[in-house]
């Protein structure tokens, strides 16, 4: 059965997309079974995994989920679950899912819908992945639903970093309240230049403001201008360029993660 990993902030532009589409990549490179669901509007995994115009693509995880709230059956996954070239199972999105909010105010359980869906999947894969929409709401307590972990990448700035108290806070209500195996990997700081005022600055502000109440991960994934270069390619970048220090991060962020060793003590490995 798989571990369901999300990718959340509610900042938008934070390295969310960057994160799990390289993470589900990279896991996948491992020889584990790994899907990729895209929960954002904006397609960016979807597109960043091959699919040129997200919304010509018939079935996405909107018109899923729209199928378990009418109680219609769902498609075979193999007819809408897309194969991508690099090994990872894309469950797509497309700008359909802007109107999920909306869809979803009167509906019974309306929470659990995500977690019916990926009831249906789970068996068939050791990951699942969530590029999660950048803002809170049913959706994203609908991930928190059925989620077992969280990591939160943070961009290196400090209003990045302010969002942080009020996820924290979300996660507390849900993990206390009703998905109790809920837990967070950690905070991952992306988009990183080393060596700055800034980053040495935030860095500071995140360690003295939640060191004490989450894990964050040892390593930082540095800026670089590649990472949005792999975009245009429709390649993450370990795929594009496995020796972009971006690249070499994100490898050493998978096997902290793996390894479970991702302590509360932020200490630089780049
Ligand atoms: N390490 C990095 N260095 C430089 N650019 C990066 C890095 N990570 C991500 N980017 C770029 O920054 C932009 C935002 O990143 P990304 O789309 O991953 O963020 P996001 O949090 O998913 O955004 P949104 O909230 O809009 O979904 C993109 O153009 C992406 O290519």
């Amino acid at each position: 059965m798989a571990k369901i990993i999300a990718i959340i902030n509610e900042k938008g532009g934070v390295g969310k997309t960057a994160t799990a589409t390289t993470l589900a990549y990279l896991l996948s490179k491992k020889g584990h079974r790994t899907a990729l669901l895209d929960f954002d509007g904006q397609g960016h995994s979807s597109i960043i995994f091959g699919v040129k115009n997200p919304n010509k693509l018939e079935v996405t995880i909107n018109t899923l989920l729209r199928k378990l709230v009418e109680d219609e059956p769902l498609p075979e996954p193999e007819s809408y679950i897309i194969k991508t070239g690099c090994g990872v199972d894309l469950i797509p999105s497309n700008t359909q899912l802007f109107t999920l909010e909306r869809n979803l105010c009167n509906v019974d359980f309306r929470e659990r819908i995500l977690t019916q869906y990926i009831d249906t999947i789970k068996d068939s894969y050791e990951y699942i992945i969530i590029d999660c929409m950048p803002q809170m709401g049913t959706p994203m307590i609908n991930v928190m639903m059925c989620a077992d972990s969280i990591i939160i990448p943070t961009q290196a700035e400090l209003l990045s970093a302010q969002g942080l108290a009020e996820l924290l806070k979300h996660h507390q209500a849900i993990q206390r309240n009703s998905n109790h195996r809920l837990r967070i990997e950690g905070i991952l700081i992306t988009m990183d230049s080393p060596n700055t005022i800034l980053s040495a600055q935030v860095n500071d502000l995140i360690q003295r403001g939640f060191a004490d109440k989450v894990p964050i991960f040892k390593t930082h994934i540095p800026r670089s201008i590649k990472v949005a270069e792999a975009v245009l390619h429709h390649q993450t970048i370990c795929e594009f360029l496995p020796g972009n220090p971006a690249a070499i991060a994100y490898g050493q962020f998978a096997d902290e993660l793996l390894s479970g060793g991702h302590g509360k003590i932020a200490e630089r490995s780049i």
